[in-house]
């Protein structure tokens, strides 16, 4: 590991399952503090990508690695930097959020006094410090994805992977988990999620990658997605609905 490696760096990435290949040679590098918006209609490879990156599925070619470290050769290390967070999380309904984040904390070995003050940290910012002894069985959606989220920072991922975090929040918690990833993105963090909102990828994220049948199809930010495929003004909306048509030619 170099602190020169990118966060993440894949290259030749395949995957199939059974006769169908869902990713069909996927290069992307991601840089350290990069917030990066990976984008794709239903069915397109993203999440399968990000299973790959986060050591849950094994790739059937191809190589993968975080700040430097081969996930297949060391996953251990690789996962250490990483966290993930799931589109449907998976919280012991019958803890507290603050007994689920000291679970999650000593699965990370992490020793009890900084495991609270990081909980206690998260749950006040995420708002859920009044609900800290109470169980998540009976949290909203919203309450349960914000209880994940905090579980998914607690060790402190240098690189945070999150698939449709926002999906099924109210505007408020959406509000609050937007904000508490661009405040983690200023600190250094990097950040990948996948998301249908195309709002949040236009206002949130730095760089932008649009899949399509398991292939990267452009990549960018805005303003060069705009100039490369001449599309002047055009909203991140326009864009990706005209690329995935094939309208505008993929660069
Ligand atoms: N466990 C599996 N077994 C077989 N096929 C799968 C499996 N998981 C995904 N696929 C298929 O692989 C392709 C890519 O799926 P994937 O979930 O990675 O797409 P996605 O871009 O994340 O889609 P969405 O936006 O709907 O979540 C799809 O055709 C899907 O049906």
């Amino acid at each position: 590991m170099t602190t020169t490696s990118p966060a993440l760096e894949i290259r030749g990435l395949r995957k199939s399952y059974g006769e169908k290949e869902a990713v069909k040679g996927i290069d992307l590098t991601i840089q350290p503090g990069e917030f990066y918006g990976l984008l794709g209609p239903n069915g397109a490879g993203k999440t399968t990508t990000l299973k790959m990156v986060v050591g849950l599925l094994t790739p059937t070619s191809g190589n993968i690695s975080v700040f430097g470290v081969d996930n297949q050769r060391d996953p251990v290390a690789a996962k250490r930097q990483t966290a993930w967070l799931p589109d449907e999380p998976m919280l012991y309904d019958k803890l507290t959020p603050l007994e689920y984040l000291e679970f999650v904390a000593g699965l990370w070995g992490i020793d009890a006094r900084t495991a609270a003050s990081r909980a206690d940290e998260l749950l006040t910012r995420l708002e859920l410090h009044e609900h800290r002894n109470e169980r998540c069985e009976g949290f909203s959606r919203g309450m349960k994805q914000k209880a994940a989220l905090a579980g998914a920072l607690i060790h402190d991922p240098r690189l945070l992977i999150l698939d449709e975090p926002l999906t099924g929040l109210d505007a408020a918690i959406a509000r609050q988990v937007k904000d508490l990833l661009a405040e983690r993105a200023r600190a250094g963090c990097t950040i990948i999620l996948t998301t249908h909102i195309m709002e949040v990828a236009e206002r949130l994220v730095d760089r932008i990658g649009i899949i399509q049948h398991g292939q990267l199809l452009a990549e960018g930010t805005l303003a060069e997605l705009r100039q490369k495929h001449g599309r002047d003004g055009a909203s991140l909306e326009e864009l990706f609905l005209d690329l995935v048509s094939g309208k505008a030619v993929a660069a």
